[in-house]
């Protein structure tokens, strides 16, 4: 799919993250996570973001003309990068048919000594076609994967690095996405992270964003009732 095709097919849409990380997770093997993704698309999802290969191949298949995110988290020994962090990971999912690859795009050391953004500007010099989101955690991230080439800046990791653990506990980082929109009227910015209700999902559209991608509150029913139970517990 075409950068331009991709945009006009989910700008001010609901994306839904498809993902069952935990070993536990009955919805953890591709075929269950693939079912879940056939609900969000009967619910009327404009697209996915789905981890690993085997998830993005069997979504993709399912679903080939949704916009497919791709990513692959590897988790390191002693390093904090885990989205996407190498090529290697970029060509499998480009392979299998990610529409949009989404890396790190954050300032933090990669497992090969690099900076995670760097990987913006590899991927654009290789492959000038594939469309890029950056996975960016405050407006200095956001800069530099902008001068490195993303074509998506996505606030996935705010509340996750150690520059902005504090906004973890603000739920979705509506400032975050006000500050992208202002200094960068032109980019495709994606609103990710804790979007929990509707009405956090008009604001991230009121405060500037292009698409939002909705995962936890829609396919983690582990979390969504846990939720509950810790909240009528206090
Ligand atoms: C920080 C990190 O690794 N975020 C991940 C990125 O793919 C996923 O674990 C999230 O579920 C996804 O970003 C959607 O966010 P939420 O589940 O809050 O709606």
């Amino acid at each position: 799919m075409r950068k331009e095709e991709i945009f006009q097919q989910i700008r001010g849409k609901l994306i839904v993250s498809c993902q069952a990380n935990e070993e536990e997770n009955p919805f953890n093997p591709p075929e269950e996570m693939t079912r879940m993704a056939k609900a969000a698309a009967i619910g009327g999802c404009a697209g996915f973001r789905a981890n690993r290969p085997e998830n993005v191949r069997m979504i993709k298949e399912a679903f080939p003309d949704k916009v497919m995110i791709g990513i692959w988290k590897v988790v390191t020994e002693g390093c904090d990068v885990y989205i996407t962090p190498t090529m290697k990971e970029v060509e499998v999912l480009r392979e299998i048919g990610s529409d949009i690859i989404a890396v790190d795009g954050t300032d933090r050391i990669n497992c090969n000594g690099r900076k995670a953004y760097e990987l913006i500007r590899e991927i654009k010099e290789t492959y000038p076609d594939q469309v890029v989101m950056a996975d960016i955690a405050t407006i200095n991230d956001a800069r530099h994967s902008v001068e490195a080439g993303a074509d998506i800046i996505s606030t996935t990791l705010s509340g996750y690095t150690e520059d902005s653990l504090d906004r973890y506990a603000l739920g979705t980082d509506f400032d975050l996405i006000e500050q992208i929109r202002k200094e960068f009227p032109e980019v495709f910015i994606n609103a990710e992270g804790r979007i929990w209700t509707r009405e956090e999902a008009k604001k991230a559209y009121e405060c500037g964003a292009d698409v939002i991608v909705v995962g936890t509150a829609i396919t983690n029913p582990m979390s969504i009732t846990k939720r509950f139970v810790d909240y009528i517990k206090k």
